[in-house]
């Protein structure tokens, strides 16, 4: 369907040809030939901001492009000056056309750049505030059964802000809960909240924060999650260095606890089957605790945790610990009972990446995992997934905006991800699922050491140091408040930031080690100086899956 030059001599004329000419165009916008839409306006010198530039319908290459979902002809016509809000003889602008084609990327770019929809009375109005705007569907792979209607959520007090969300809690229908409303609509903001979204809707498991449902029909876009009292590991180290907020650090058996939970939850996101979830952006900020930990001396006790509850501990009753538990109580157990309670989830998955896993389980020494360690995805390049040695899962490509979130990993300074970034990834090398490993070795160093890794360093010259000259965190004789970290913890650790990401463990074998060390490690009050008489805690004398004093939620 090539175009014909002006020809003076047409019998037609040139007005005929050039009519031709733009029909010719709007078909090619229709169909997201770009090359030859830009071939034509410049063969015939047409200008795309010209009125006249329609069909015999007032349609422009725009409706038309919008209306079939033709992302790069509807990007190029606006970057060169195509009016966003022209309107056809249907009274239909571009954004309608994209909303009424279901062409959510559309419709979003559309918004950024000034798009309108046209009301009742003729009034050019936002899409938000229009009865289309229940037709958009942005959020392709999201299950609309967990549609929110956001009158039914009554925000009381924000707890915390992220680079694109502002968090609330809020009560919805009578439940305390964590709303994260999404600040803006640009592209990037927009990718994050979605992969947040995708994935949360996906993933149940006790150590992930439990998604409850989201608003995505109208701005502002919001995401529903239970609330976490605890705040942040980071509200947490926040709070224990400065008595105020009234919390304390934890006790060397809590911060253990602390890391089980969270390699457990990690584990679970590795393992996911068929889509395995790398987190990709795991730091202090992203792991959330149920109950706030350890209220400081200063301040009244929290009262003692209801007996109730099946499998919540209860010093006054000690047969209720756990089948085959300890019958007598130190202070320590009911010091841990009363305070140290409450479980650590992995939140904020705005950068996680989905992986497809196509082969058979991996046989990871006795326990079968089907793990994407094997699939390296490229820092650098376009989304690019190269499986190693036929041994594991291959990995499916992913989404534009994955890749682009793969390029620029997120940093989010000081109190963001540069400490915690593994050094293939600040040396925009290929990675694998070891990126998680790699932080949840820098969050225990913190835990365990109660210093943040290189914690005399500018985040990002540690981070430089540890990719370029193999830097590593360094271990005092004792930590920060005085706990002896036990050397196997170390050592544990330390394999988990090795510079070779093969060489890292899977979670399941941290888990393993993890509820070995924890046997061995003495119940005792933090910070009180206080020894309790609590004897080690014997195999056999409390569970290792759940601690001598189970975790409770
Ligand atoms: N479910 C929740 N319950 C309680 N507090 C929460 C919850 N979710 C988030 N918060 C608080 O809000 C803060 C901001 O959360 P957000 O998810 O925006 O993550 P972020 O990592 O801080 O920012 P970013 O989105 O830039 O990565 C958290 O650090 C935490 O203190």
């Amino acid at each position: 369907m090539a175009h014909q030059p002006p020809d003076q001599d047409s019998l037609h004329g040139e007005n005929a040809a050039r009519r031709q000419a733009i029909t010719e165009l709007l078909f090619f916008a229709s169909v997201g030939d770009l090359y030859r839409c830009k071939k034509i306006i410049h063969a015939w010198g047409l200008n795309i901001k010209d009125a006249s530039c329609c069909d015999y319908d007032r349609r422009t290459p725009l409706h038309l492009s919008a209306a079939e979902g033709a992302f790069s002809v509807v990007l190029w016509l606006l970057d060169h000056g195509a009016e966003v809000n022209p309107i056809d003889r249907f009274k239909r602008t571009p954004l309608e056309d994209a909303v009424r084609g279901d062409h959510g990327d559309l419709a979003t770019l559309l918004i950024q750049r000034g798009g309108k929809v046209l009301d009742k009375e003729g009034n050019l109005v936002e899409l938000a505030d229009s009865p289309l705007a229940g037709n958009v569907r942005i959020f392709t792979d999201y299950d609309p059964e967990w549609e929110i209607d956001p009158a039914t959520i009554k925000q009381t007090e924000k707890i915390g802000e992220g680079e694109f969300g502002v968090v609330y809690k809020a009560n919805w229908n009578g439940t305390i809960v964590a709303v994260k409303v999404l600040k803006e609509t640009g592209a990037v903001a927009l990718g994050d909240f979605r992969t947040e979204l995708n994935v949360l809707q996906k993933v149940h498991h006790p150590h992930t924060v439990q998604f409850l449902g989201a608003v995505t029909k109208q701005t502002p876009f919001m995401i529903v999650t239970e609330y976490m009292v605890g705040g942040s590991l980071a509200d947490l180290f926040r709070g224990a260095s400065s008595a105020a907020r009234g919390q304390r650090f934890p006790s060397m058996w809590r911060s253990i606890q602390l890391a089980l939970d969270m390699a457990r939850g990690l584990a679970y996101l590795h393992n996911r089957s068929p889509q395995a979830v790398i987190h990709r952006d795991l730091s202090l900020r992203s792991v959330l605790l149920s109950t706030q930990t350890n209220p400081h001396p200063a301040l009244p006790l929290s009262p003692l945790i209801p007996a109730t509850t099946p499998g919540r501990c209860d010093p006054q009753k000690p047969a209720n610990l756990m089948i085959g538990g300890p019958k007598v109580f130190t202070e320590a157990h009911k010091f841990i009972c009363r305070e140290e309670t409450g479980v650590l989830k992995i939140a904020d998955f705005g950068l996680s990446k989905s992986l497809k896993l196509t082969k058979p389980k991996r046989h990871n020494r006795d326990s079968a995992t089907n793990t994407p360690d094997n699939s390296v995805m490229n820092g650098r390049a376009n989304s690019t997934h190269t499986p190693k040695g036929g041994l594991g899962a291959s990995v499916h490509s992913a989404t534009e905006h994955d890749a682009k979130a793969t390029q620029s990993y997120k940093l989010t300074g000081e109190t963001g991800s540069y400490r915690y970034m593994a050094p293939e990834v600040f040396r925009h090398e290929p990675y694998n699922n070891k990126v998680d490993v790699y932080s949840f070795a820098m969050i225990c160093f913190q835990l365990f050491e109660g210093l943040p890794p290189y914690w005399n360093m500018d985040p990002i010259e540690a981070a430089r140091a540890a990719a370029l000259k193999g830097l590593r965190p360094t271990w005092g004789a004792t930590n920060k408040h005085d706990q002896v970290v036990p050397a196997r913890l170390k050592r544990l650790v330390e394999t988990c930031w090795s510079a070779d990401y093969e060489s890292r463990p899977e979670f399941v074998e941290v888990i393993e080690e993890l509820e070995q060390v924890i046997k061995e490690v003495k119940m005792e009050l933090p910070e009180t100086g206080k020894r309790p008489t609590s004897p080690k805690l014997t195999p056999g004398v409390a569970s290792a899956e759940d601690g001598p004093c189970c975790s409770v939620q």
